[in-house]
């Protein structure tokens, strides 16, 4: 069996690892969508099913206003002013680090209405720990009207709010008491046509039970759209693949040259022929960063992009 992880385990080392892991849900949404509101939603939930949630709420400013929704005794860091993805992933590293202290169960992550989702994607998979984190996907809240209204935005706000859709496991079209029936049909096939593989609920106040998406997740292997949950409705997966014997600098950037388009993102520690610990790794977008450590970093690779199932890291034992 493959798990997630890209390491062959027997089910029950399987069942076990997934036990462990932490599930993080991104909540993604335009501005007023109804992010914070499903957020106190979600928590009440999680702790009415005994779990302990975290939060990590990010807002442009200097005060996070939002974190008033989050109840005493939940964990909540804040990341302020910035983008969760412009701020450096090392924050959100350090914040989410700080979570799994905690020892909390779910985290769910409030980005800004102006947060890229890959980018946010990309923030929050650390080859430090993304052994630890279950990251379900990106959950995006659309407000009905506006997306009806979409027209008539800006085209850089409209292709934010279109890519905020594309890249959902999951979505809400929210504010539906806002719409009328044919309202309601035309934003619902409106959002399909964007996102086929994605999951659909109408809500008012963001009212989605944790439990759909939760168990969105945990579906069996079956079909194509049930194959991982959330995380592989979405266009984009990610995928964590740990390293079992050193390469050489040279193969691996070989092969990088082979991959497709569509892996638009790579980090981590790689193990290089020749160097006492592995190398710290970037690519994004066809370029290749490599930085020395001069500590034994854990040699994990977290890939982001389409298809990453099909694909071999050399050195990682699945070639
Ligand atoms: N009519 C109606 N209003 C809603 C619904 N959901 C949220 N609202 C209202 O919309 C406003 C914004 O909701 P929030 O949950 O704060 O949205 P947000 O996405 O967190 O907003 P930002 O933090 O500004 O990005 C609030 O006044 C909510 O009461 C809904 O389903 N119907």
């Amino acid at each position: 069996m493959i798990a997630a992880g890209g390491v062959h385990l027997d089910s029950a080392r399987f069942i076990e690892r997934m036990t462990d892991m932490t599930e993080v849900f991104i909540l993604s949404g335009f501005l007023g969508s109804g992010k914070t509101s499903m957020l106190t939603w979600l928590i009440r939930q999680a702790k009415e099913e005994g779990l302990k949630p975290g939060v990590i709420m990010n807002e442009l400013g200097e005060l996070a206003f939002d974190s008033d929704a989050v109840q005493d005794g939940v964990p909540l860091k804040e990341i302020l002013n910035g983008c969760i993805c412009c701020t450096g992933s090392e924050k959100t590293e350090s914040q989410m680090q700080a979570l799994l202290h905690e020892n909390v169960d779910i985290i769910f992550i409030e980005t800004t209405g102006a947060a890229h989702p890959v980018e946010v994607l990309d923030a929050v998979h650390s080859p430090l720990f993304g052994d630890k984190l279950d990251v379900k996907g990106i959950v995006t809240v659309a407000d009905g009207k506006r997306y009806l209204a979409s027209d008539s935005m800006t085209p850089q706000v409209r292709m934010l709010f279109i890519e905020q859709i594309r890249h959902a496991g999951f979505i809400l079209l929210n504010k539906s008491d806002l719409l009328t029936d044919s309202g309601k049909a035309e934003a619902v096939m409106g959002i399909q046509s964007l996102n086929p593989g994605a999951r659909i609920v109408e809500t008012v106040n963001s009212r989605v039970p944790l439990s759909a998406l939760r168990s969105m997740a945990q579906q069996p292997s079956g079909t194509s759209v049930q194959k991982a949950g959330i995380g592989s409705h979405l266009p984009i997966g990610t995928r964590l693949v740990t390293f079992s014997r050193p390469v050489s600098r040279d193969h691996f950037e070989d092969w990088i040259r082979t991959l497709p388009e569509t892996v638009y993102r790579m980090k981590g520690y790689v193990p290089l022929e020749g160097k006492k610990y592995p190398s710290l790794f970037q690519y994004a977008y066809g370029m290749v960063q490599w930085i020395p450590e001069y500590m034994n970093m854990p040699a994990n690779l977290v890939l982001i992009g389409e298809g990453l199932s099909g694909i071999r890291v050399p050195g990682a034992g699945d070639e």
